[in-house]
């Protein structure tokens, strides 16, 4: 493709994007290529990653549209894009050609509005903090009164782009020849600062397509991620719930704690997760495992009440979090969506808690960076359930870094931890008085 070619891609990419509103940006990208298989490998990589820069500063180029007068459309979207990342007006002229493939001429007007944004940055010191940061108005006063001076800190390594984590399944390799491996298929990594499982890949690369990825060695899987995996403490003898288990990231992570022994349990509402998660216990080895999809009518619970040793319940949450990895997420996330989502994590809550056994553990974890969805949503249930209290996590020593065995909640930050967002609790349920 030309370069004008490829911008037109983007252009029309991004008015998919906007007009399939209710559709993750990911999803709605693939289904681009797919219908376009024309568009070689570098070409579509090129139009990703223009796609991902301009989403990742989606209100900062509203924001500078609207400053000068101009419409907000993709086309105009795109071309502040570039004229705020370096290029000149004349190059972007010289893109927006109106050849074959290419974007249509800028018309004259169009032309005047792009002229003022010669020599300006993306950022803008009178840009409202919301805007700069990419996060809805309604949401950036709570984050303020959460974070107080780190705000600033917090909010710009939320804007930065993830790393790709992986997971090495010990049951199948040791980190440091999976790392080796890897390496042999052409992607280089590093151990992980806080998980004893994790190798960080350099850049972007395609791990999916890896001997390692196909034979179950290595999943992808955030550090964060990792370590509320080791904040459950599970080991072999136990009886375990993942109660919202989905595709099963985090019951793989306890099955390798367990060395594959004891028992699983993955449950969800969602069959088609279910479906993937037993996909990828059979590709990595795991066999401790059974899943179950939760029907209507608590049955099922009834005849679990007080059985298991740990109920995880990894609950569906904002994703806030999450932020790094799906910039469109942030957009789409309204202040209803978050009162569904406490109160729908406080009916999980109640249930799961019913299946602990005494002295047995609940561990609640999101991957939401808000209080409300937090430490709120804890303080709640201890207020409704003093059967239950906080408690440091007995995972065993030397699996997690030292810090991590003194606090029985945790909020993990990109910022402070260079992980996605995630927040853990651990409590356990009390014996009954005699
Ligand atoms: C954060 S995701 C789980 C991710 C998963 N644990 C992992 O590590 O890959 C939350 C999951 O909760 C499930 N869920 C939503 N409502 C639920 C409910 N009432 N009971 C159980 N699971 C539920 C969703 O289908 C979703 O798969």
């Amino acid at each position: 493709m030309t370069p004008s070619a490829q911008i037109s891609a983007v252009i029309e990419l991004l008015l998919n994007i906007q007009n399939q509103r209710h559709a993750p940006a990911d999803a709605t990208a693939n289904r681009f290529f797919r219908q376009r298989r024309y568009i070689g490998g570098g070409d579509r990589r090129y139009v990703s990653a223009q796609i991902w820069e301009i989403m990742r500063h989606y209100r900062k180029l509203q924001w500078w549209l609207k400053r000068i007068g101009s419409p907000t459309n993709p086309r105009m979207m795109v071309a502040a894009f570039l004229m705020l990342t370096g290029k000149t007006l004349t190059e972007v002229s010289h893109l927006f050609s109106g050849e074959r493939y290419a974007p249509l001429s800028l018309t004259q007007n169009e032309g005047l509005y792009l002229q003022s944004l010669e020599n300006q940055k993306m950022f803008s010191d009178d840009m409202p903090k919301a805007v700069r940061y990419e996060v809805p108005d309604w949401v950036y006063p709570l984050l303020e009164q959460q974070f107080g001076d780190n705000i600033d800190a917090e909010l710009s390594a939320l804007l930065q782009p993830a790393s790709l984590d992986l997971r090495v399944n010990l049951l199948k390799e040791e980190r440091s020849n999976a790392k080796e491996m890897l390496k042999q298929e052409g992607i280089s990594s590093e151990n992980m600062p806080l998980s004893p499982w994790g190798l960080r890949v350099e850049g972007r690369q395609s791990v999916t397509s890896t001997n390692l990825f196909k034979d179950g060695i290595i999943e992808i899987q955030d550090e964060g991620s990792q370590l509320i995996a080791l904040m459950t403490g599970v080991t072999s003898q136990m009886r375990v719930l993942d109660f919202c288990a989905g595709a099963g990231g985090k019951t793989l992570a306890m099955a390798t704690m367990m060395q594959n022994k004891g028992q699983i349990i993955a449950s969800d509402v969602h069959t088609v997760r279910v479906s993937a998660a037993e996909k990828r216990f059979r590709r990595a080895g795991v066999f401790n495992v059974q899943t179950h999809i939760f029907a209507e009518g608590a049955k099922w619970i009834k005849r679990r009440v007080k059985t298991f040793d740990r109920v995880l319940v990894d609950a569906p949450c904002s994703g806030t979090g999450t932020w790094r990895r799906n910039p469109d997420a942030r957009l789409k996330f309204k202040a209803n969506d978050l009162d569904e989502l406490v109160a729908k994590q406080s009916d999980i809550l109640d249930s799961a808690a019913k299946m602990v056994k005494e002295g047995g553990r609940l561990i609640y974890a999101t991957c939401s960076i808000l209080r409300k969805e937090n430490q709120d949503q804890i303080e709640f249930f201890l207020k409704a359930h003093p059967e239950f209290k906080l408690v440091c996590p007995d995972t065993p020593e030397g699996l997690l870094p030292p810090d991590f065995y003194q606090n029985p909640t945790f909020q993990l930050t990109p910022a402070q931890y260079q992980t996605d967002g995630f927040f853990c609790a651990v409590l356990e349920r009390q014996k009954d008085a005699e």
